[in-house]
């Protein structure tokens, strides 16, 4: 068996960055960048006021000074203003040649093209300068998973279209004669099939394009046929049948479809039979059926696989540490990813830790990782977790 970490770096030796596609801004939020991108404007392109107000030369409280035109967003005022005039000016607009500040128009009493400044203005000169968001040189990182802010500069930078990276197609097919799909009938010995709808909320919310195969049985014919639905998916993930069971056959059927195997069973809890290797053109990742142990799995190993291709780089998933709120037992010889909710009062572990139990799963918020035989921890110990 190999290690969780031994595991993991062959997986990303089988996971290529995908190529990269042109997608329309409102289509780019939470995709990932795929180059950086040089602005087109410097912003703002001109020097702008930042209120509505007058543009002038100089502001001595009680002047009297002659308006001589406006400037509004979207049209300039031609012409400089000299000492003792003013132009009307709104927010946005370019401040005339000659201006130095813009009076807001709060402390500016006007009668007909006069105004007279207030006793007492405010210091600011309410000019943002030519530049002063970006200037020509600048440039967007690439490679980033976009937020809606990024979405916002990249427009500003009047970029209408993003190259993106392709969002990575997964197959996922369930395997059993035990399963039905959610809302079916399922008969006296059936099970409603859950972990390929777990997984694909978790794939998609990580920027994949995940498809739900048909349900295989537990024969070769089935897994053959199902498998062979793959068409272009860049990895494709099956759940169940990788133990050593008589029904367990998606080790045997993939070998004989040409699986080149990368390896078989990995030293953590849940999910030591987990497989993998290359079939085709694609990655095979092969899951255990064990409801936590897949959802787990995607966690630890799908996740930071899709972020490879999706070009993010290389990296197991991201870990914290907490406070441990409780005592915790020595472990065994398996990287132990164990159900646990952050609170207050520090990381507490469920007592259960059975790999069949959803429920619990979906009370916990953090997964505790225990190393291989590390040692019994005293309540305050800090260990490391992922979080859910
Ligand atoms: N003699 C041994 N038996 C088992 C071992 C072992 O080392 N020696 N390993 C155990 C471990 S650990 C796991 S995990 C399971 C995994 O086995 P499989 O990957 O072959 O999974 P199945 O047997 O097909 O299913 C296990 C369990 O999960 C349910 N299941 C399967 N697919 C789904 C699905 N899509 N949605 C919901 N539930 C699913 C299935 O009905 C079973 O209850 O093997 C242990 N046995
Ligand atoms: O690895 Mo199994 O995944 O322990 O339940």
């Amino acid at each position: 068996m190999i290690s969780v970490a031994e595991a993991l770096d062959r997986l990303f030796a089988l996971a290529p960055v995908l190529p990269s596609e042109d997608v329309p801004l409102v289509e780019a939020a939470g995709r990932v960048l795929a180059h950086p991108m040089l602005t087109r404007r410097t912003q703002p392109p001109f020097s702008a006021s930042a209120m509505d107000g007058y543009a002038v030369t100089d502001a001595t409280p009680g002047a009297t000074l002659t308006v001589i035109g406006e400037a509004a967003a979207g049209s300039g005022f031609d012409g400089p203003v000299a000492d003792g005039q003013a132009v009307r000016i709104f927010t946005g607009a370019p401040v005339p040649h000659g201006a130095t500040r813009i009076v807001i128009q709060e402390d500016v009493t006007r009668d007909g093209d006069t105004i007279t400044l207030g006793e007492t203005l405010d210091q600011g000169t309410h000019i943002r300068p030519a530049g002063g968001d970006f200037g020509r040189d600048f440039t967007f990182a690439a490679p980033k998973r976009l937020v809606p802010q990024d979405i916002a500069l990249l427009a500003a930078m009047n970029h209408a279209t993003l190259p993106v990276t392709r969002r990575p197609v997964v197959a996922l097919i369930s395997t059993g004669d035990e399963l039905v799909q959610p809302g079916e009938d399922p008969g006296p010995d059936q099970i409603v099939a859950s972990n390929t709808f777990g997984l694909h909320a978790l794939l998609r919310d990580l920027g994949a394009s995940p498809r739900i195969l048909p349900i295989a049985r537990d024969n070769p014919d089935s897994l053959r046929f199902v498998l062979g639905l793959v068409d272009d998916a860049d990895l494709v993930v099956t759940i169940g049948g990788a133990s050593v069971g008589d029904h367990d056959l998606v080790a045997q059927v993939a070998g004989e479809m040409g699986l080149e195997r990368a390896f078989h069973k990995v030293a953590m809890r849940p999910g030591k039979p987990l497989m993998s290797g290359r079939l085709g053109d694609a990655m095979m990742v092969g899951l255990p059926g064990n409801p936590v142990s897949a959802m787990v799995c995607g966690h630890v190993f799908l996740a930071p696989v899709v972020r490879a291709m999706l070009g993010l780089g290389a990296h197991p998933a991201a870990r914290r540490t907490a406070p441990l709120a409780d005592v915790a037992p020595a472990n065994g010889p398996r990287e132990h990813y164990m159900r646990a909710t952050l609170g207050p009062d520090g990381i507490r572990i469920a007592a259960n830790q059975d790999s069949s139990l959803l429920s619990l799963l979906a009370a916990s918020n953090a997964l505790v990782v225990r190393p291989p035989n590390d040692p019994a921890r005293n309540a305050g110990d800090r260990v490391a977790y992922l979080p859910l």
